[in-house]
């Protein structure tokens, strides 16, 4: 078998391994999956402007986020029940980002508790290296759930919660719904040991959605508005991202309620079908935040020069989902390793191509929209 060599090769190892129910679960969008899509190649509209005779012998890609430091900028983004990839779930991903010196998020949906991923990392940190970890956070309708994630993730050490507002219902994944996704019997929602056969007691079954989406439907409010938010925030001296941003209303709104940072995020094109790619709804939040707070971003990023033209158009930092999933799905914790490998040394590649030695010599100067992709009218 042909050497990988690109986040690409491993979705296609990954895609041959996995059974129907997960593949389906990891790979689908909503509905059409336009946004899906589109996340990845409108990273294809954009163009870098590199400069030349500098001298890049030298390439330090490291980012500041809430007074971290790390090795380079592409983190682990939240993906819920990871053991379905790997038994090592997001154990395996939490050791990989810590190896790597980036941050690692974790699903309120996880196979593996807050606990449990906070002491996987032990023996690491034991060797002195730095675990950045990050709870996403869902609100549940019973406060009192909500409550007890936040305490333990604070307990646990984690360094913000991301509270995920683009998902007041599940999005309408099609091949979830026809092929009837279940997580697999073995596992459990860990943060609330919460089986299969639970969710399906608790609700009612439908010929019109999957498993998931009903479980969804009996836990999280869809009554969200900042309020709510607002009262997270309440909680905890935890940083609040706010995940799932894409216009330049709701950012600024993020900033007028004294939240700390935003993901643009359309939740890997799995929520609201027809929205625009993340890397087009960059610049809008950007601006609109005026350098107050920080700005990642998330969806279809895929290769060194993807991260290098959201870093461009003002991302902090981005981060990837699928590519861990398939990553743990081709080899465990090895296959993170390899994933976060070669993003990371194609990141490397892109900065001194483009003659920039720090992350903050990336600006928009460096990139533009193709000619071919700009307006006649
Ligand atoms: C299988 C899967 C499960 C996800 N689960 C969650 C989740 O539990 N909470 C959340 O906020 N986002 C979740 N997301 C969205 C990711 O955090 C992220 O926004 C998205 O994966 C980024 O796009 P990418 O997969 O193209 O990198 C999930 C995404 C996938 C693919
Ligand atoms: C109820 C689990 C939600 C996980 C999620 O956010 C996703 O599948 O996109």
């Amino acid at each position: 078998m042909a050497k990988i060599a690109s986040l690409k090769d491993i979705e296609e190892a990954a895609i041959k391994k996995l059974d129907t129910n997960a593949l389906n679960y990891y790979y689908s969008g909503a509905q059409d999956m336009i946004t899906l899509h589109d996340n990845s190649e409108a990273f294809d509209r954009y163009q870098i402007r590199p400069r030349t005779l500098r001298d890049v012998s030298n390439v330090d890609m490291g980012v500041t986020v809430f007074g971290k430091k790390f090795s380079s900028p592409i983190f682990i983004a939240a993906t819920a029940m990871q053991k379905m990839a790997n038994p090592v779930g997001e154990l395996g991903n939490v050791r990989s980002a810590c190896k790597h010196n980036v941050g690692f998020s974790l699903s309120s949906i996880s196979t593996s508790s807050i606990e449990e991923v906070a002491d996987a990392v032990k023996d690491l940190e034991a060797e002195g290296h730095k675990s950045v970890r990050y709870f996403q956070l869902y609100v549940y309708k019973e406060r009192a759930k909500t409550l007890n994630l936040i305490r333990r993730a604070e307990k646990a050490g984690y360094d913000a919660l991301f509270v995920t507002v683009d998902t007041p219902y599940l999005g309408r994944r099609l091949p979830d719904i026809r092929d009837n996704f279940k997580m697999p019997y073995h596992l459990k929602l860990a943060n609330f040991q919460t089986s299969t056969d639970e969710v399906s007691d608790s609700t009612t079954e439908s010929e019109n959605s999957s498993w998931l989406a009903r479980y969804f439907t009996d836990q999280v409010d869809p009554s969200l508005t900042w309020n709510d938010v607002l009262w997270v925030k309440q909680q905890t001296k935890l940083p609040i991202v706010i995940k799932g941003i894409l216009t330049a209303e709701d950012a600024k709104l993020v900033v007028q309620h004294n939240f700390d940072g935003i993901i643009v995020s359309n939740h890997g094109g799995r929520q609201l079908d027809s929205v625009s790619a993340t890397i087009d709804a960059l610049a809008e939040v950007v601006e609109a935040v005026e350098g107050k707070i920080p700005v990642f971003l998330d969806g279809g990023v895929r290769r060194g020069t993807d991260v290098f033209k959201a870093l461009a158009l003002g991302a902090k930092a981005v981060f990837v989902g699928r590519p861990a999933l398939w990553a743990l799905s081709y080899d465990g914790e090895a296959g993170v390793d390899l994933m976060l490998d070669i993003i990371i040394e194609e990141f490397r590649m892109a900065m001194a191509l483009s003659g920039c030695t720090e992350t903050k010599d990336i600006t928009k100067d460096y990139v533009k929209i193709a000619p071919k992709y700009i307006s006649k009218l």
